[in-house]
């Protein structure tokens, strides 16, 4: 997968840009706030439909216009397609794929991408949240369907939840429950299926990069923590999630919410038989994180055929020289790279790619 050309109107702080990419490393380098990751998060949003920093795209508008607007031509199996995705004040955004309107919720899995930047440097230590959106977002780039049953199960799982609120207040019987019951339990054993599967493919190659950054002093194991259930019993997921839903109903009316689903499971990462969120020292829970994402162009690889892009926010910096060698030797040649950065003192040597000095919305290769 490789992006030719990013054109940008009106969007953050670009007014009219258009800019035409390396299939190698683009390197976009220039001081604070100048437009780096903005241009990151312009690809980010034509691979996601959304922005990973904001839910508002009123704020993606450049201050005082009325509309904004993304355009990309991207090259996948061999086919070059355009996205374009319009940003109007106060209306829904609009997308044209190969200039037929595409809705939003059917954008992933077009133009496919993975972001790596310092936040992700928190998947080992940060909340369970962070690695279902990280195993999330690998498992619908490289299979769409599983995204809109995510989307599904996520409508259903509110609908429940409101459900629950008002068997509380009394406001509605218990009986209500029972379709819901029925169907969530159906959606959450697709969606564990498909993330446990991949799971066991994450597992393998991750531990492989693991292994080389750590010159193979380290084993890496990444296991998907089902809350409540041994990973050996999965046969029958949904009788289960039923049983499950009807055993804690009293508990989840009380709450309001529902106890148990796949948005209440984990990844848990071990090095060398230790949990690496509790055990790991911060240098090594940076590799177990270099690893996973790593491992996540990979698993996309050999799910799709293709490689996705890789955006790089101002990781570089963050890294010690073991584990940048270890990412450039990996992407170089492979993946399709842009990577933000103050300096170029992590390039001087290398000789990579293309170079774009960012200045105040302004782009000079
Ligand atoms: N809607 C908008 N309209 C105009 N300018 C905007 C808008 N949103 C953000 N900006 C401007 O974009 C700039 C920030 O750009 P960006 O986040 O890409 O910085 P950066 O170059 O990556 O910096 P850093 O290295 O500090 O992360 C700021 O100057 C900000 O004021």
């Amino acid at each position: 997968m490789r992006v030719n050309r990013l054109s940008l109107r009106n969007f953050r702080n670009y007014k009219h840009i258009d800019i035409d990419f390396t299939a190698n490393i683009n390197v976009f380098i220039g001081p604070n706030a100048q437009g780096k990751t903005n241009l990151l998060e312009a690809l980010y949003l034509a691979a996601m439909g959304r922005s990973h920093r904001t839910n508002t795209d009123q704020e993606l508008i450049y201050w005082d216009q009325p509309a904004a607007s993304i355009e990309v031509m991207f090259v996948r199996q061999e086919l070059e397609n355009s996205l374009k995705i319009k940003f109007i004040a106060n209306q829904n955004k609009e997308i044209l794929y190969n200039s037929h309107p595409l809705p939003a919720r059917e954008i992933v899995g077009s133009l496919n991408a993975i972001l790596f930047s310092p936040e992700d440097l928190l998947l080992i230590k940060g909340a369970p949240a962070l690695r279902r959106r990280f195993l999330d977002n690998e498992i619908s780039q490289a299979n769409p369907p599983y995204y809109r049953q995510l989307l599904n199960y996520n409508r259903m799982l509110s609908q429940r939840n409101n459900l629950l609120k008002k068997i509380r207040e009394r406001k509605a019987s218990q009986e209500l429950l029972a379709p819901w019951d029925e169907q969530i339990a159906g959606a959450a054993a697709v969606i564990t299926k498909k993330r446990l599967e991949a799971v066991k493919k994450l597992t393998m190659l991750a531990n492989l990069h693991h292994r080389k950054i750590t010159n193979s002093r380290e084993n890496l194991i990444v296991s998907y923590h089902l809350n409540g259930l041994q990973q050996d019993k999965t046969e029958d997921l949904n009788g289960w999630y039923h049983e499950q839903l009807g055993r804690q109903r009293q508990q989840d009316i009380f709450s309001g919410s529902t106890g148990v689903g796949p948005h209440r499971d984990d990844l848990i990462l071990l090095v060398n038989g230790k949990n690496l969120r509790n055990f790991g020292s911060q240098g090594q829970q940076r590799t177990g994180v270099l690893a996973l994402k790593l491992a996540e162009l990979e698993f996309i690889k050999s799910e799709t055929g293709e490689y996705p892009i890789l955006l790089l926010d101002d990781v570089m910096s963050e890294l010690d020289a073991a584990r940048r060698s270890e990412l450039l030797l990996f992407i170089k040649e492979r993946v399709q790279t842009f990577i933000t950065a103050a300096d170029e003192q992590y390039f001087g040597q290398t000789k990579l790619g293309k170079f774009y000095r960012i200045l105040g919305g302004t782009v000079t290769e």
